[in-house]
């Protein structure tokens, strides 16, 4: 059976303040470190081998990624990095505290933001020196591609070219990949790996440093998926993702 497993990244700076990340580049954590840890020690516990590593430019899953395959002892797998697998843009909510948007605009715009599929927040202004066109890291991406917001529905349009031609066709060399990312980058392959319909994706929130296992028949059809862990706790933590933009969690 073949596997593909995705991870999102270890409890970050912004999401340990409760505030929109998106591109912005923040760094994992000691709790963050922790999980991640955890995760690699799990993955090396239920006797994952990976053949080829996938992540973002965002240094918050690079690390997870580096500290799993550490764990693992298999920091020695091919990585590649690619802009595609970075997080949904945030827009103009970068930087804002959760709780407060939602103190400002009620809960539910904010999960309309944090969680519809087809809206997207405020774009960043053109000459916002956080627009990613300033970034150096992005010098090779066309202006054209560079988003300054996305919804989800953009987020997984720029994802799947990079999916479909480079990440699901290493299967065919592979056994086992892993893939590091975020929380709404991974919800989008998800989405489009599952067939989730796009008035059900609201609903799906990734908990940290949780491994989640997609097993492929010959064919390369899914036939199975799962997370790692307990599932009473993986549901406590889902929960506590989904609260984040609610106004009374500070
Ligand atoms: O802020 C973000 O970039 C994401 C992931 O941390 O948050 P949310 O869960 O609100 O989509």
């Amino acid at each position: 059976m073949k596997k593909i497993v995705l991870l999102r990244h270890g409890e970050s700076v912004w999401n340990k303040e409760n505030r929109f990340t998106g591109w912005t580049d923040v760094d994992l954590t000691e709790k963050g470190v922790e999980e991640a840890t955890k995760a690699g020690d799990l993955l090396k516990e239920k006797g994952f081998k990976f053949d080829k590593a996938y992540t973002s430019y965002l240094k918050r899953a690079v690390k997870t990624l580096n500290c799993v395959l550490d764990r693992m002892d298999q920091d020695w797998i091919p990585v590649e990095k690619s802009w595609r697998l970075n997080e949904k843009h945030y827009g103009s909510l970068q930087g804002l505290n959760k709780s407060e948007t939602a103190e400002k605009y009620g809960d539910e715009q904010v999960l309309i933001w944090r969680r519809s599929y087809d809206i997207a927040p405020q774009p960043l202004k053109e000459d916002d020196p956080r627009n990613p066109r300033f970034e150096l890291r992005y010098k090779d991406v066309p202006d054209s591609e560079l988003p300054r917001t996305e919804s989800l529905k953009d987020t997984v349009e720029r994802i799947l070219p990079y999916w479909k031609e480079v990440i699901f066709p290493s299967l065919e060399t592979s056994d086992e990949i892993l893939v590091a990312a975020h929380g709404n980058s991974l919800r989008g392959i998800i989405k489009y790996l599952k067939n989730i319909p796009d008035d059900e994706i609201v609903h799906l929130n990734l908990p940290t440093a949780v491994p989640y296992v997609f097993e492929f028949d010959d064919n390369m059809n899914l036939v199975n998926d799962y997370f790692l862990g307990d599932p009473e706790e993986i549901k406590k933590l889902m929960d506590a993702v989904a609260n984040q933009g609610k106004k009374d969690k500070k």
